[in-house]
């Protein structure tokens, strides 16, 4: 990835990040470039940078390279990246601050340190060679000394967008309790039914009391929905009822929409900080370590596994099939099996398969049933698509977000066992197919998953009160972070078959690894084996 990058400083702070100054370049285009700047102590007041992928803004510390002459400054260059999120103050720059009232808190008067040091960044990678460069790295997620609203002015609201995910109550719960607790917050809004809500229906308000006990159930307080974001209406009735600051909880497809909004924001030049709190049961959202609710769905996947092999164990050749939620991304049914160890074969849409011949499914579960008596087999949701579809009528539909509609592969593959194993094999087979999907994402969460979500949700509390907009927050090598928005709108996380991951999975069932046939298309390759490289030119830059 080649970057360039041109910087204007307008106040001479100084900076430990960017240790050397350049001359102001001339060649800024802020609205095609992705480009910002930011106020933050201890960064020079204005930063832009440009960039061949548009929109990440990074700071480096080493190399400037001036746009107009091409010239490097290379200086102290250790290869340290800062993918550093928008702030306020980067289009309203005579923002006044105020200390932070956490500096009251009683229950902070102990703590060492309250508040996060502007410094402070986060790594994404922490396996390093001796010698190699610093990488990439992203702020640090918690408390600043200073805010940038007045807590009697926040008028802020929650929206709750996509589908449901163990959790979400919990965050809408920590997000209305740490603003009333932590900053004296007391104007939160819910927007009810996603991001249609906004114009389409009233608001309510969200009050400590009201939401005491909200975590302790599934699904989502604010209720949800696909489809209906209209960026205009959106930040039109932001700017009508005076909301400024906007907590947005959702996945990708949010994400995208929470982009849009914070983007307008800017255009028009509003006080008002728009953060993502990222939400998926697939976990497929990039760069975080995991998301919140996989957990808990992992665990109650468990129960349709036990389920489903306790129906196979006792009777004679008997066969369990389970459907696991995963659209693209079969984490949950990698994760279930590798926790079970019951289970003979996981089946997920990042790895082909195929039923027939030799290397097989027919043959690999045929053979358990002979050594074992009983097969068990769980499958993603998102797997074996193509597969399926010549051989059932094809729903080439999308659903009002634009995802695309999935064929029903556990009903599919249900089916061409029984037919194999009946008019093929004329073997008479004991099959189960057990269908939890949605039983495992309608749960509350679990105790880890709470306390994860109360920690997204004070991250963001504590960010949008810096000042901080156009952000996500999230876990990465378990330390919080805010993570600009485009970071998850633009890849998601697959399953790596190239991964020792994969390999335990493979290891721990013993299944074919199904490369005979289908071997994994070159095009697969080649996409991680560039993302390998990006990485690796990442940490190297
Ligand atoms: N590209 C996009 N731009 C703006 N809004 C989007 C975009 N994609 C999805 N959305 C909106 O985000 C919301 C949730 O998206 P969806 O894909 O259903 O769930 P998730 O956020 O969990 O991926 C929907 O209201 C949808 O309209
Ligand atoms: O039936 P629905 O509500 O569209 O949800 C089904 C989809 O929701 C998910 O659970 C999660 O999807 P999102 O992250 O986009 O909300 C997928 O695994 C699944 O395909
Ligand atoms: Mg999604």
């Amino acid at each position: 990835m080649e970057l360039s990058l041109s910087t204007s400083l307008h106040s001479p702070t100084t900076s430990s990040f960017l240790s050397k100054t350049s001359t102001p370049s001339p060649c800024i285009h802020r609205q095609n470039l992705g480009s910002f700047s930011t106020a933050a102590p201890n960064f020079p007041s204005r930063v832009s940078l440009k960039l061949k992928k548009p929109s990440v803004f990074r700071h480096r510390r080493g190399i400037l390279k001036n746009q107009s002459s091409g010239e490097i400054a290379n200086d102290e260059d250790d290869g340290f990246v800062l993918e550093d999120v928008p702030h306020l103050t980067s289009f309203l720059p005579d923002l006044p601050s105020y200390p932070n009232p956490l500096k009251y808190s009683q229950a902070y008067a102990i703590v060492k340190n309250t508040f996060v040091s502007p410094e402070d960044v986060v790594a994404q990678k922490i396996v390093v060679q001796k010698g190699s460069r610093r990488g990439v790295h992203f702020r640090r997620a918690g408390p600043r000394e200073k805010v940038y609203f007045k807590p009697e002015k926040v008028r802020a609201c929650i929206v709750t967008c996509g589908g449901l995910c163990p959790g979400i109550n919990t965050v809408i719960r920590e997000i209305v309790c740490g603003l009333h607790n932590m900053y004296g917050v007391e104007d939160v809004l819910g927007i009810q039914g996603g991001y249609r809500g906004f114009y389409s229906q009233n608001t309510i308000k969200l009050t400590p009391k009201l939401v005491n006990d909200i975590h302790k159930r599934g699904g989502t307080f604010l209720q949800t929905s696909r489809g209906g974001h209209d960026t205009k209406k959106i930040v039109d009735n932001i700017q009508d009822r005076g909301i400024n600051q906007v907590y947005i909880i959702g996945g990708d497809g949010t994400h995208k929409g929470a982009l849009a909004i914070y983007q307008e924001v800017e255009k028009r030049g509003l006080q008002v900080a728009v953060v993502g709190i990222p939400k998926t049961i697939d976990n497929d959202i990039a760069v975080i370590d995991k998301s919140f609710g996989f957990d808990t769905a992992v665990e109650e996947a468990q129960r349709a596994i036990n389920a489903a092999h306790v129906e196979a164990e006792c009777v004679a050749n008997g066969v369990g099939i389970v459907k696991l939620m995963g659209r693209y991304s079969g984490f949950i049914a990698m994760f279930a099996t590798l926790a079970s160890r019951d289970v003979d074969c996981c089946l997920v849409p990042e790895s082909p398969f195929y039923l027939e011949g030799q290397g097989g499914l027919f043959e690999y579960v045929e053979q358990r049933i002979k050594e074992n008596g009983h097969a068990l087999i769980v499958l993603a949701e998102g797997a074996g698509q193509e597969y399926a579809a010549q051989s059932m009528h094809a729903v080439n539909g999308t659903d009002a977000s634009g995802n695309r509609l999935l064929l029903d592969v556990g009903l599919w593959l249900t089916q061409e066992v029984k037919d194999h194993f009946t008019n093929v094999r004329k073997m008479e087979i004991n099959l189960k197919y057990i269908d939890p999907t949605y039983m495992i994402r309608a749960i509350p969460s679990n105790a880890y998953d709470n306390i994860y979500c109360t920690l997204l949700a004070q991250s963001a509390v504590h960010g949008t009160m810096a000042g901080y907009t156009g952000f996500t927050v999230g876990p990465v090598n378990s330390r919080h972070a805010y993570i600009p928005i485009n970071r998850v709108t633009e890849a998601t996380n697959t399953v790596k078959l190239t991964d020792r991951m994969w390999a335990r999975l493979l290891a721990s069932t013993n299944q074919p690894s199904f490369l005979q046939k289908c071997e994994i298309s070159q095009e697969r390759v080649d996409k991680e084996t560039m993302e390998v490289i990006d990485d690796m030119r990442i940490t190297s830059i």
